[in-house]
């Protein structure tokens, strides 16, 4: 198949891997002459440094790359989307199937990626969410992980689970494109929060009970806007929340820790380097949470210290003495 990737992040580059590997013919955009030049002749990408990337890879920075791909790949991060969306769309065939593979949720309009994509392309292409607990890092060096493709018909998210599965990706279907994508959002929210505690100083119980209760509401708020609650405890929901609220790979989570520490939010996000997609799908959530009336008590105190720049003991001690409730 001929398939050409839109960003050339640790997540495009990896994904692009994944192809490779699996005898597709793949090229790798870039939004920069000098990125998609330094890819080519350097074969390495410096956020995957202990990997070469594949002889086959080809390397674009024209969006008419696009032109005849079968498969298309936005990996670019959600800010992104709809720019290079719009940008491609002109280029794009009928059939050609849209995998949309960044976290977010779009300020401003709160649009879900697929969405931003349905809207940019006329409608004309299907768009399914590919989603999961999957660090760059660890798919590029081939450590066996497992993903969701998402998409409301079952032949379409079939196509994309057999376009990407191998024996070290493996890739399940679900018709919850609302749930996927709504998931990956809210996750990195959680992930940055959990990475506050951790920053502060506080341990494992703190962490459980921050976890679980963010699930809560991430079901919750997934439900009301038409998602299952069933995706949230799925591999894009529960699997994503564990994977990005415990490792020092995730940029969420580690931008957390600094702002625990005592930094500021663009003093994380700065030191970090990489996009930190949780502070921008903060406010998204917050006003989302609002507009349909669920409660968020985690993701408003997170919107709270990363936008108000509110003290992190005062949060946590606000969490601590809601008041008293059933658990379900
Ligand atoms: N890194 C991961 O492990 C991982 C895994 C799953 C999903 N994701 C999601 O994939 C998306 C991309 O993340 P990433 O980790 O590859 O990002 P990254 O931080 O590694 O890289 C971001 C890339 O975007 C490029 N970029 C910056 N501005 C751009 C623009 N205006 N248009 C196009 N490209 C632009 C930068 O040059 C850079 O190459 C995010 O939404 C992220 O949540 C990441
Ligand atoms: O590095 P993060 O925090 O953006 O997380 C990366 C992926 O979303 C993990 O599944």
């Amino acid at each position: 198949m001929k398939i050409a990737v839109l960003g050339s992040g640790g997540w495009g580059t990896a994904l692009s891997m994944v192809l490779c590997d699996n005898g597709h013919d793949v090229t790798l955009w870039s939004h920069s002459p000098e990125k998609a030049a330094q890819l080519r002749s350097s074969r390495c990408n410096p956020l995957l440094p202990k990997v070469t990337l594949p002889e086959s890879l080809r390397y674009a920075d024209d969006l008419s790359c696009v032109r005849e791909s079968d498969l298309v790949v936005l990996a670019t991060p959600s800010f992104a989307v709809r720019a290079t969306g719009r940008n491609a769309a002109p280029h794009l065939r009928r059939d050609t199937v849209l995998v949309s593979v960044s976290k977010g949720i779009e300020k401003g309009s709160n649009c879900r990626m697929s969405e931003i994509l349905v809207q940019e392309t006329g409608g004309s292409c299907k768009v399914v969410a590919l989603s999961g607990p999957s660090h760059a890092e660890e798919v590029s060096v081939r450590m066996p992980t497992g993903c969701v493709a998402a998409h409301p018909e079952e032949t379409v998210a079939r196509k994309v689970q057999d376009v990407f599965m191998n024996d070290y990706f493996r890739i399940y279907t679900s018709p919850d494109i609302v749930g996927v994508e709504l998931a990956a959002a809210l996750k990195n929210v959680v992930a940055l929060s959990c990475g506050v505690i951790t920053g502060m100083g506080y341990g494992d119980n703190t962490k459980a009970l921050l976890m679980t209760r963010a699930m809560a509401e991430m079901g919750r708020l997934g439900e009301r806007m038409g998602g299952s609650r069933l995706t949230f405890a799925g591999l894009a929901g529960m699997g994503d929340l564990i994977v990005t609220c415990t490792s020092m790979h995730s940029r969420n989570f580690r931008a957390g820790i600094l702002i625990g520490q005592g930094r500021t939010a663009r003093e994380a996000m700065d030191e970090v380097g990489a996009v930190v997609e949780g502070y921008y799908a903060a406010e998204s959530v917050c006003q989302l949470a609002e507009k349909v009336g669920v409660e968020m008590p985690i993701c408003r105190c997170a919107y709270d210290v990363l936008y108000h720049g509110k003290q992190t003991e005062s949060v946590v001690r606000e969490l601590m003495t809601r008041a008293k409730k059933q658990e379900n």
